[in-house]
């Protein structure tokens, strides 16, 4: 398996200090005289490297932008993306004896998902490139995000969705904000394969997390949760805990603590230990980690109430299992009742998310009580997408309203 090295060889084409490295053969691809997804020779991922990677002391400013140091570019595409809150959960916190647990809401993002965080670095590459039509597969909230930023830039929308499996809070959000929709009679990762074709041919550029730009952007979570931690306990949290899905964000956690390493502004052994949650029937993460496998074998039948995470060929493996075995971590599942448990503990400390993001807190239970986790640990859960995303199943999760009459008495006798 790749150990992700950043310390490749620069290209001599290499333009304004980044370019493009397969982690599986360290091939440098320089990135704007071409567009590519894949290393040309082994079919690897790719990151993004740099000449050199900046300590704390370089980054200023609010928002994902407050990183530009460690991004592509000084700024882009933006509608104030980042900055999310990191939230105190003393009711969990105690139930679950942590020393301390936080919650990183990236429901707070200006489309109610982490995704802006990647679209504001993504659209930027693509208006630097020239391309006209973005496109990608989406469970729902790639789609609001980049409807949002592609319009947002100019650019044509196209996006690709598992017909009757995603929620209508993100379909609303992906229509207004101007994308072309196509249902498609197949699950999320029928749409992954079918819009990376059309990008292959030409026809569209991709903006699903195997962009390896889009996860420059997503890299600021784990910046500002470091930041946010250290400022607000003093120290590094021990453990991040991550629904996964596409396994993006684990894969850019890892890269952001990496970089800092290769900086030297963070030790090896302050990596916080990344824990990946699954929903139960969409788990092939969990199954590689559980095995000591390198790859992840594909699910071809996914289901779960977390329709962001229906997704059974995570493309980011590659990059995300190296990231949990490498910081001590590990992965779990949780079945859709710990999941909706979770959303519903959430929401009584007021901290209102979909079903995808819950998994994170349901995960971390499941591991205390298992005595993976110990009661001395500073926990983060990163909460990835809003409430609102998923009304249905919030309405669900939640209680009935009672029928009473127009008056006061009424309203008294339901209490
Ligand atoms: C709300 C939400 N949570 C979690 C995920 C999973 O994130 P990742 O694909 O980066 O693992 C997604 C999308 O994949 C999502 O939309
Ligand atoms: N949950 C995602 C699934 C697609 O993941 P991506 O990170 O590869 O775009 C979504 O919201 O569509």
């Amino acid at each position: 398996m790749t150990d992700l090295s950043l310390d490749v060889p620069t290209p001599p084409e290499a333009d304004g200090g980044v370019w493009l490295s397969c982690i599986e053969c360290e091939n440098a691809v320089a990135p704007f005289d071409d567009v590519v997804y894949r290393c040309p020779d082994c079919d690897g991922l790719l990151e993004a490297r740099y000449d050199d990677y900046p300590d704390w002391s370089e980054f200023e400013g609010r928002g994902v932008w407050r990183y530009s140091a460690a991004l592509p570019f000084e700024s882009g595409v933006s509608i104030e993306e980042g900055d999310t809150p990191l939230y105190t959960v003393p009711g969990i916190e105690d139930d679950l004896g942590l020393a301390d647990l936080r919650v990183k809401h990236e429901g707070m993002n200006p489309t109610g998902s982490f995704k802006d965080r990647g679209m504001t670095v993504g659209v930027k590459v693509a208006d630097e490139l020239g391309v006209g039509r973005l496109a990608c597969a989406s469970t729902g909230n790639t789609s609001a995000a980049l409807a949002c930023y592609g319009t947002r830039a100019g650019k044509q929308v196209l996006v690709l969705l598992p017909a009757g499996k995603v929620a209508a809070g993100k379909v609303a959000q992906a229509s207004l904000h101007g994308a072309k929709i196509c249902e498609v009679d197949g699950n999320f990762d029928d749409c992954l394969d079918v819009v990376a074709e059309l990008a292959n041919r030409g026809e569209a550029y991709l903006l699903n997390s195997l962009n390896p730009f889009r996860l420059e952007g997503q890299k600021t979570i784990g910046l500002e949760i470091l930041e946010q931690s250290k400022a607000e306990t003093g120290a590094y949290p021990d453990r991040i805990a991550l629904p996964v899905g596409n396994a993006g964000n684990t894969a850019a956690l890892y890269k952001s603590f990496r970089e800092l390493v290769a900086a030297g502004a963070m030790d090896e052994s302050e990596m916080p230990k990344l824990t990946g949650v699954q929903a139960a029937g969409a788990a092939p993460m969990v199954e590689a980690i559980e095995n000591d496998w390198n790859e992840v074998q594909p699910w071809d039948e996914v289901e779960t109430r977390a329709t962001a995470i229906r997704i059974g060929n995570p493309v980011n493996a590659p990059k995300a299992l190296p990231g949990i075995r490498a910081t001590g971590g590990t992965a779990v599942a949780v079945d859709d009742d710990e999941i909706t448990d979770a959303q519903r503990a959430l929401a009584r400390e007021g901290v209102g998310v979909e079903p995808a993001s819950a998994a994170s807190v349901a995960g971390v239970r499941k591991l205390r009580e298992a005595g993976e986790i110990s009661a001395d640990e500073h926990v983060v859960c990163l909460t990835t997408g809003h409430l609102l995303k998923d009304p249905d199943a919030a309405a669900a999760a939640g209680s009935e309203p009672v029928s009473v009459p127009a008056d006061a008495d009424g309203v008294l006798d339901a209490l």
